[in-house]
């Protein structure tokens, strides 16, 4: 399974299925500003709520095949597993990317747990093994994790945008970047908490 970040912001997905998994699947979608229609002939409140907002397209009835011209991803959430199989070879078939709820191996991809917090985004996944364990990595990461982490990363993004605005040529920007990391690794930050205009000025 190969991780990537999709920018899934106005793209047409389609969601088959109103249960509890297709509920979920479709909160996360929202949240990156997908463009969602749900197919389903009976669906949870949450879901009738959300297209009764505006914020989801709903259809209370079974799935088509014609639902499938348009979107760029499908998920098949039902609790029928040869319905989902079929939704997966008829997707396989017109090349759309098919996440099937009940049967990884179908899949084109799969969803991990996702932690965020002060910019960063941490995807747990076990390839299907065991997405409850992938959940609860990812809660335990919250206390791993030192919230310091978040001031080292705000660190980094000015730091890098301050260098991208200033006239030093490209390849010395990143000379630069590798400069400080060697210096400033998680821990000398902490205790210096340098500014991101005194490294500027001791490096131009
Ligand atoms: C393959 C995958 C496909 C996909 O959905 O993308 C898949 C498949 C299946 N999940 C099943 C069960 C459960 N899934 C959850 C929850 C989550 N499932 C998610 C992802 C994935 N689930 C993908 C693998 C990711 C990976 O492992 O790398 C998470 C991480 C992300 C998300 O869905 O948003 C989200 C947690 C989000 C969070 O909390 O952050 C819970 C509840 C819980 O954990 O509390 C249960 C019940 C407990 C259990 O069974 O573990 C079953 C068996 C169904 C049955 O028995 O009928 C299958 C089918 C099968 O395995 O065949
Ligand atoms: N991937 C994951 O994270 C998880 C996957 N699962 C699997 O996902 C499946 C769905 O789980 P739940 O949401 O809990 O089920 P659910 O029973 O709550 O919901 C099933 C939904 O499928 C809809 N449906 C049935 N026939 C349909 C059709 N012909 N066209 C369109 N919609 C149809 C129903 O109306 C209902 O809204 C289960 O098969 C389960 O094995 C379960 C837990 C987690």
């Amino acid at each position: 399974m190969y991780p990537i970040s999709l920018n899934l912001r106005g793209t047409p997905v389609l969601v088959v299925g109103g249960g509890r998994v297709a509920l979920r699947k479709v909160q996360n979608l929202l949240r990156e500003g997908a463009k969602i229609t749900v197919v389903a002939p009976k669906t949870l409140p949450e879901l009738m709520s959300l297209a009764q907002s505006g914020q989801i397209k709903l259809y209370l009835r079974e799935f088509q095949e014609e639902d499938l011209s348009g979107p760029k991803l499908v998920f098949a959430a039902t609790d029928n597993s040869e319905l989902n199989k079929r939704i997966a070879n008829l997707c396989q078939r017109l090349g759309i990317w098919v996440n099937v709820a009940d049967n990884p191996e179908e899949s084109n991809f799969i969803v991990p747990a996702v932690w965020r917090r002060g910019g960063w985004e941490i995807a747990v996944g076990t390839s299907g093994l065991s997405p409850l364990a992938a959940r609860l990595l990812k809660e335990e990461l919250s206390w791993l994790i030192d919230p310091a982490w978040d001031d080292y990363l705000k660190f980094w993004g000015e730091l890098r945008k301050a260098l991208k605005e200033s006239n030093i040529e490209k390849n010395r920007r990143e000379e630069i970047l590798k400069e400080v990391a060697k210096i400033y690794d998680y821990r000398k930050f902490c205790r210096e908490k340098p500014s991101v205009k005194l490294i500027l000025e001791k490096f131009k």
